[in-house]
């Protein structure tokens, strides 16, 4: 964990929160996609979201980032109502597909989001690190002036990380980001990806359908159930960071995905 969260915790007792859901529902027409989620996701946490097909996690994704409103409840974001954080930056998103521009460069594609702000004229955060330092950052130094095309999905989604990254979100909404990828990739940017997470101190929410993935990014794993969405279940993941890929050998990394695959089973 980012060592500023632990200071600032100890300090006033209870953790700031990020995220703020209480009794939240989701309905499209009749149907009921999300029913009462109630959740605090603490500044500076890793939170992986499992469940089964169907069962809401890019829907509580998109509630959280504005795109589709509470039918009941309230979810706020660092205190602010949806559109405020969205308004002010305060998250961003990476979806499975790194949704790029083709005719833009790597670096090109990490500075659009601030080219955006200021054609809108609006005061935006800037990261403290320039784009070059952010594709760095993601393991894609010498690789600024690539075009998509000339790139792999892995480094095409590190790019679309350090474009998340680059007006300062304090929340990063990542929707199975690495789910169209092969497993070395997979591996190998899930140990960048919590790098970021250490160096930056952003607060995560990660859609994923693999119980590895969850378990070995997460702090805390949520776990949702289907028919309607709603939280099942929080599994505290008590495993020490940094975390190396052999840990995934160890019997505590395998009673956790164990209990994550009974957990599953039943949702
Ligand atoms: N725009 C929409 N209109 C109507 N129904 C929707 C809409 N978006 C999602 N749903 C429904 O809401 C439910 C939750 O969808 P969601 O995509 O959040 O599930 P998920 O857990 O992310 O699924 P998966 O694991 O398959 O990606 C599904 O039954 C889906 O069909």
């Amino acid at each position: 964990m980012p060592s500023g969260v632990t200071v600032q915790a100890a300090a006033t007792g209870s953790p700031p929160v990020a995220a703020s859901l209480k009794n939240a529902s989701v309905r499209f027409g009749s149907f009921t996609a999300i029913e009462n989620l109630t959740l605090d996701v603490e500044d500076g946490a890793f939170y992986t979201i499992l469940g089964p097909s169907g069962c809401g996690k890019s829907t509580m994704l998109r509630l959280v980032s504005d795109l589709i409103p509470a039918a009941t409840g309230e979810v706020s974001i660092f205190g602010k109502s949806t559109e405020e954080a969205r308004l002010a930056r305060e998250f961003a998103f990476v979806f499975q597909d790194a949704t790029l521009l083709p005719w833009r460069t790597a670096i090109q594609n990490v500075q659009l989001p601030l080219e955006i702000g200021r054609k809108r004229g609006v005061k935006i955060p800037v990261s403290d690190k320039s784009p070059s330092e952010l594709l760095d950052l993601v393991g894609l130094s010498g690789r600024e002036d690539a075009l998509p095309h000339e790139l792999s999905g892995g480094m095409r989604q590190r790019v679309a990380i350090a474009r998340a990254l680059v007006c300062k979100p304090k929340l990063l909404l990542m929707d199975e980001p690495f789910g169209a990828l092969d497993e070395m990739t997979r591996d190998h940017l899930n140990m960048q990806l919590l790098k970021i997470w250490q160096e930056t101190g952003v607060t995560i929410l990660f859609v994923t359908h693999s119980i590895p993935e969850a378990v070995f990014l997460g702090q805390k794993v949520l776990m949702l159930a289907a028919h309607p969405g709603r939280l099942r279940e929080v599994v505290e993941i008590d495993l020490p960071y940094p975390r190396e890929i052999k840990l995934r050998d160890t019997p505590e990394f395998t009673r956790h995905a164990a209990h994550l695959r009974e957990l599953l089973e039943t949702c």
